[in-house]
């Protein structure tokens, strides 16, 4: 459905992302990781056309065999939220504080040629949805979770083939976290998900690409790439991360919530519990585990 082909991104010759291609199925949610100035939102901002002046993108990317990359302003925006949206890390700087939030989602889709009165509607079904019960308040007044599921319902309101998430829970703690992920795995129907954080990946993706110095330097199936990192670089993220090693005996914390793995527990075979209870049994559930297969280091 998305297909990106020797992707480049330049700003005063230098490139700053090389040479990406990838693909994405419909319904598939795949991880875009690496660190800080790898090239990630790079990436995604290509694809959505936001580049900052002074950035440009060459090589091909088409979704659903629209192309996004070197076509006029006037038809990125026709595509901008209606076929492709984006929710972003901060959901103060993107939303409008002068505007009710439930106005905001309807005007997406008014702008989009959505009847006035079916867009308040389909605006009110949606943030029901997401869970904000409160579609006449301002941003301000709400926290920052329920901010960033005003974002999410905004992103979702034209019904787009791709959802595009850069770091969109890093700013929430951990409850509000894991609710927001389970939204977008629920609502989403395509997704691009980048962040840095590789128990994030876990929970939602299935599949995952590392970047790394503006390249992708490994790709595959999620259970894969973080049970057999074959680039040195993924190793050291492993390693990095929260997840333990093979054989770490995790605490055990009765009564927590089951897991929900898209392709089954990851790191199964890096885990104590190295077992289908694991993913099943409330008694054998870790607290970090609950919702994303990350084992706390004791
Ligand atoms: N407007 C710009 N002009 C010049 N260089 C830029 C610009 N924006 C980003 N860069 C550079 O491009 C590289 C990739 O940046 P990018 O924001 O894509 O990284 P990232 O992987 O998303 O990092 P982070 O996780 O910190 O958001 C970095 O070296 C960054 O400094």
């Amino acid at each position: 459905m998305l297909s990106v082909e020797a992707l480049t991104v330049r700003a005063d010759g230098v490139e700053l992302v090389r040479e990406v291609s990838f693909g994405i199925a419909p319904g598939e949610r795949v991880g875009l990781i690496g660190e800080s100035g790898s090239g990630k939102s790079l990436t995604a901002l290509s694809l959505m056309g936001l580049l900052p002046e002074g950035v440009s993108a060459t090589g091909s990317a088409t979704l659903q065999d629209q192309p996004l990359l070197g076509v006029p302003d006037k038809r990125v925006k026709g595509l901008r939220g209606r076929v492709v949206s984006m929710v972003f890390q901060e959901p103060m700087t993107a939303l409008n504080p002068t505007m009710r939030v439930g106005a905001q989602v309807s005007e997406v889709m008014t702008l989009h040629g959505v009847p006035r009165a079916e867009a308040r509607e389909r605006a009110l079904d949606l943030l029901g949805r997401v869970g904000v019960e409160a579609p006449r308040a301002y941003p301000h007044q709400l926290s920052g979770g329920q901010r960033q599921r005003v974002m999410l319902a905004i992103a979702l309101a034209n019904e787009p083939s791709l959802l595009i998430c850069d770091e969109p829970t890093t700013a929430l703690d951990v409850t509000v976290q894991k609710q927001m992920l389970e939204l977008i795995v629920e609502l989403a129907p395509a997704v691009l998900f980048i962040t840095h954080d590789l128990a994030v990946v876990a929970s939602v993706c299935s599949r995952v690409l590392v970047m790394y110095g503006g390249r992708v330097v490994e790709s595959g199936p999620l259970r894969e790439v973080f049970t057999n990192p074959r680039h040195r670089y993924t190793e050291g993220l492993l390693a990095a991360s929260k997840l333990t090693p093979r054989g770490t005996r995790l605490p055990i914390i009765p009564g927590a919530v089951p897991s929900r793995f898209p392709s089954g527990c990851p790191f199964r075979d890096r885990c104590a519990h190295a077992s289908p209870a694991c993913e099943s049994d409330p008694a054998l559930t870790g607290e970090g585990h609950a919702y994303a297969c990350w084992h706390p280091r004791d």
